[in-house]
């Protein structure tokens, strides 16, 4: 049990190199136990040999696929969390490289600004089950809610409702065990970006919803918790639930901030959102409707 526990933990690794380390040399031992303490909210490094994780980008909207797998059991069971139409084919193709088995397409909720590569992905692979929240009212195969778990293997995820951005959106958490991850990862979609969050103007978003969503379900994760987002503008890969709570501008402000904040964006609407919304509600795949889902 102990050994398994071991191989699963992330290794923390100081995102800073020797410099620092002689400067916690000079310190007492307090101050450098706080140092430590701090630098664990910030350490994105991380390993574990049982999960596959890889992080993929679709470049036109700036958009994060997450393939995670567990590698140790004999099938080598496998899911993508928001994938998108036009890399489907690369995502594939990586899976079958690895040897997995893919079983879930996932989503995060109702994107905006992509089409989802579920209803395609199930085209290609009819034995994959798409998977979104309930209160998307989106077709897949299976809804989940709050509290529900992911299996793959003997990994899962934890789904966590984090409406606000949409409706229906959730985020997905690595599950909290001796066999699981260490530090645990957080797959927070639009609800928490890095040094960000979702825009709140439409697709039944709410800054009051999307503020309590975060602060109750994400920050009260452990600080070292993994956060990767389902976008990012500005070259960010990774962050953790300490360094969003500390530095996220918008979200690390009291709730009147964050919605004025929030009101005065100013963005425009998504390109692709007329085609996106409508096509996102059945899986991607307007033409062929339910079925495909
Ligand atoms: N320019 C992009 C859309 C950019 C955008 O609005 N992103 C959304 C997430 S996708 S609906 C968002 O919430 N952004 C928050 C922010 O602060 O940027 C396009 O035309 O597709």
């Amino acid at each position: 049990m102990m050994l398994r526990f071991r191989c699963c933990r992330f290794f923390i690794v100081s995102p800073f190199d020797t410099p620092l380390i002689h400067s916690f040399k000079a310190k007492p031992h307090w101050a450098s136990s706080l140092i430590r303490a701090q630098m664990g909210s910030y350490s994105t490094t991380s390993s574990c040999p049982k999960l596959v994780f890889r992080q993929l980008f679709e470049k036109e909207s700036s958009t994060y696929t997450y393939l995670l797998a567990d590698a140790l059991h004999p099938q080598k069971p496998a899911l993508l969390i928001d994938p998108v139409d036009k890399t489907a084919d690369r995502d594939l193709a990586l899976i079958k490289e690895l040897g997995l088995t893919l079983i879930y397409a996932i989503n995060t909720h109702v994107h905006a600004d992509h089409v989802t590569g579920s209803g395609l992905i199930k085209t290609k692979l009819p034995g994959v089950k798409s998977i979104i929240s309930k209160a998307s009212n989106a077709k897949a195969d299976l809804f989940v809610e709050s509290g529900d778990k992911i299996h793959f293997g003997d990994i899962f995820l934890e789904v966590r409702a984090t409406p606000g951005h949409t409706l229906g959106c959730v985020t997905y958490v690595t599950g909290n065990g001796p066999n699981q991850p260490h530090p645990r990862v957080a797959f927070t979609g639009d609800a928490l970006l890095i040094r960000g969050c979702g825009r709140t103007d439409f697709q039944g978003g709410s800054s009051d919803k999307l503020y309590d969503s975060v602060h109750s379900q994400i920050f009260t994760l452990p600080k070292d918790t993994l956060v990767y987002p389902a976008h990012d503008y500005k070259g960010f890969t990774v962050s953790t639930v300490g360094e969003e709570m500390q530095y996220n501008p918008r979200l690390s402000k009291d709730k009147e901030t964050f919605k004025n904040i929030m009101q005065n964006l100013s963005l425009s609407y998504p390109k692709m959102m007329d085609v996106a919304v409508p096509a996102n509600m059945v899986c991607g795949l307007q033409e062929t409707k339910s079925e495909a889902c």
